[in-house]
């Protein structure tokens, strides 16, 4: 096939190329070249249509759950190029490090003209089998590139014009590859311009989640580009360099090797002060401004109660629609019931609810009834007055149902409330009037309450520990977080927090096996710990191994395969074809490869055993 818009160079290069064997001299760019050369010597035909890797909606599923954060740092470029897309009559693509494509935004007509052509989700523009593409060639080169026409190297390609460019997270890893795609008679003169800032953006994102723990430096030459996509950002841990953008690697002549390897007093030559912007020099004396960032300083918690806990890693157990009930009914002054076993996130979600509240601007205070003592529960809650005991604070205490005016009160460990305090607590609900412990006037608080426990409130009512009318009151409208263990897709959840709690980083088969299969006894917040164990052992560019997993859920595993021990014949193929599949990442011809077989047997087998 011919392309309207090939133009004679190419042709004549495709002619010297693909005819006569020879290279195309200043016909076609080096890279086009190369990738030419590259998928030459993969045998691929010209003439013939690219083998397309079918995906199941549950591969897709998955292959997006761990991409979720590339996606949500992506999104607001997507939004923005896809107007720009949609005005060139061209889509704008979003991938995976190997080329699967995550997203397809802007014009209708040319999307429905690209998916000809495979140019959809959940399909591979790899260039080992997509041939020279601009997403896979510049994922390969690890750089921005732009294919126009015939410069593709399969003929059915010829229809596409396409620019696209390698995303890297603050670790130097390709973290996907963003790409605009249009047909190869549009005008593309700017595409790769706008690709490569949006992609500034994307990376620039990367650091606006996951350093809350270590000290962040930005520095431009010119103070003005401080604090926009073009500054520098080195992030250090213990005077470490951890994770920088490519703009910092520049300004300091340096690249991704530095991570690891340089220290903070070496890299800058005048000490930084916290916050505010400073002259310093760079390494080789050049003059520099920079803004330091450190890690805010723990707050001292009272008894009782526990603050701060910035936006943590979240997998949503129960779905939007959950959250956003229970959002509605807590605006609608509803006490909520958080039930659920340890670890399942009672807290967590008491804290995004009140992000998303009508009092999200008002404090959040969470006070976990168990760890109070009982003799200063009453005045830890409601407050006292001056001199109201021994040991008192001389000028009282407002109470933490005070603090919470305007905000929410989160009774963790409900159960665990003393009968007493709980009458009191009836009363204040009632009133909606706290009275100070030893006397003064009873002041008008304005809070709502969410209570959480691990416990069956309702036996403890039928068993007398509770009181009833209280627990009548509180459980008008029970949430149960369910238990790790019960989620159907436990591996998209996995992935899902891994890709948050270790950006960048990748699981091998058979450790994603050995934590989807584990069950999680004490639910996210043992899964939560995993995973910063793992974020601790983990090397940067290397994957997660099944050696690397705390030794109870290794156990698990080996315990669980010598159990499910394949005995028939036809069994054991079936494992050894999905085991050779998982180690290939899905890619069906690799896996074939590796198993000796064709690419159709591996599908005949797989879906009809
Ligand atoms: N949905 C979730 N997604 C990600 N991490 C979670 C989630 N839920 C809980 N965690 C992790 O588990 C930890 C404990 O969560 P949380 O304190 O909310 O559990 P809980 O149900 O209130 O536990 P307990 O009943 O023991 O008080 C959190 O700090 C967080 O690290």
């Amino acid at each position: 096939m011919t392309s309207p818009s090939t133009t004679a160079p190419v042709e004549i290069a495709r002619r010297q190329f693909f005819g006569e064997g020879r290279l195309p001299r200043a016909m076609v760019g080096a890279p086009i070249a190369r990738s030419w050369q590259r998928c030459a010597a993969l045998g691929l035909d010209i003439a013939a249509f690219p083998a397309i890797e079918p995906m199941t909606a549950d591969e897709f599923r998955h292959v997006s759950a761990c991409h979720e954060r590339l996606r949500h740092v992506s999104r607001p470029e997507l939004q923005t190029l896809r107007q720009e897309a949609q005005a060139m009559g061209s889509v704008v693509i979003l991938t995976d490090p190997d080329g699967i494509i995550l997203d397809t935004l802007g014009d209708a007509e040319f999307a429905g003209r690209a998916a000809q052509v495979a140019l959809r989700p959940g399909v591979r523009w790899s260039e080992g089998g997509t041939g020279t593409n601009a997403i896979g060639t510049a994922l390969y080169e690890r750089r921005p590139i732009e294919v126009h026409g015939g410069e593709h190297y399969f003929e059915t390609h010829a229809i596409l014009t396409c620019a696209a460019a390698p995303i890297f997270d603050p670790q130097g890893r390709i973290a996907g590859a963003l790409d605009l795609s249009g047909s190869a008679l549009a005008d593309h003169r700017y595409a790769l311009g706008l690709v490569r800032m949006a992609v500034e953006q994307i990376e620039h994102r990367f650091f606006d989640e996951g350093f809350r723990d270590a000290e962040v430096v930005r520095f431009h030459t010119d103070p003005d580009l401080l604090g926009t996509a073009r500054e520098g950002i080195f992030v250090f841990r213990d005077g470490r360099l951890i994770a920088a953008n490519r703009h910092g690697l520049g300004l300091m002549q340096l690249d991704w090797s530095a991570l690891n390897a340089r220290r903070l007093d070496e890299l800058f030559a005048r000490p930084l002060a916290a916050e505010g912007i400073v002259r310093s020099r760079g390494r080789r004396g050049e003059p520099l401004f920079a803004r330091l960032s450190r890690p805010p300083a723990l707050p001292s918690p009272g008894p009782g109660a526990r603050r701060g806990a910035a936006a943590e890693p979240w997998f949503d157990p129960a779905g939007e629609a959950m959250l956003d009930r229970a959002r509605r009914l807590i605006d609608a002054e509803v006490p909520l019931l958080v039930t659920g076993e340890t670890g399942t996130g009672k807290e967590i979600f008491a804290r995004r609810l009140h992000q998303l509240s009508a009092r999200a601007g008002g404090p959040f205070v969470p006070v976990n009834c168990a760890a109070l003592p009982e003799n200063l529960i009453e005045s830890e809650l409601f407050g006292y007055a001056e001199g109201a005991f021994t040991g008192a604070r001389r000028q009282g205490a407002r109470g933490l149902v005070r603090e919470a005016d305007k905000g929410i009160l989160f009774l963790d460990e409900i159960g665990d409330m003393p009968l007493a305090m709980q009458a009191r607590l009836l009363r204040v609900l009632q009133d909606r009037q706290v009275k100070p412990l030893g006397g003064g006037p009873a002041v008008t608080v304005d809070f709502a309450l969410v209570c959480a426990t691990h416990r069956d409130l309702a036996a403890l009512t039928a068993a007398g520990a509770f009181r009833s009318d209280l627990y009548y009151r509180l459980a008008q409208y029970p949430f149960e977080m369910p238990a790790l263990r019960t989620l159907a897709d436990r591996r998209a959840v996995i992935v899902h927090l891994l890709a948050q709690h270790l950006p960048g980083a990748w699981l091998e088969p058979e450790a994603e096996a050995a934590l989807a299969a584990y069950d999680w006894p004490g639910n996210f917040r043992q899964l939560a710990g995993t995973l910063r164990a793992l974020a601790a052992l983990h090397r940067p560019g290397e994957p997660v191994t099944a050696d690397m997993l705390p030794q109870p859920i290794r156990a698990h595993a080996a315990a669980a395969s010598a159990a499910a021990a394949p005995s028939r014949l036809e069994d054991i193929e079936r494992d050894a074809m999905q085991r050779a599949l998982d180690l290939n990442a899905g890619n069906v011809s690799r896996a074939a490869r590796a198993l000796g077989v064709n690419r159709s047997t591996l599908y005949r087998r797989l879906r009809l055993s």
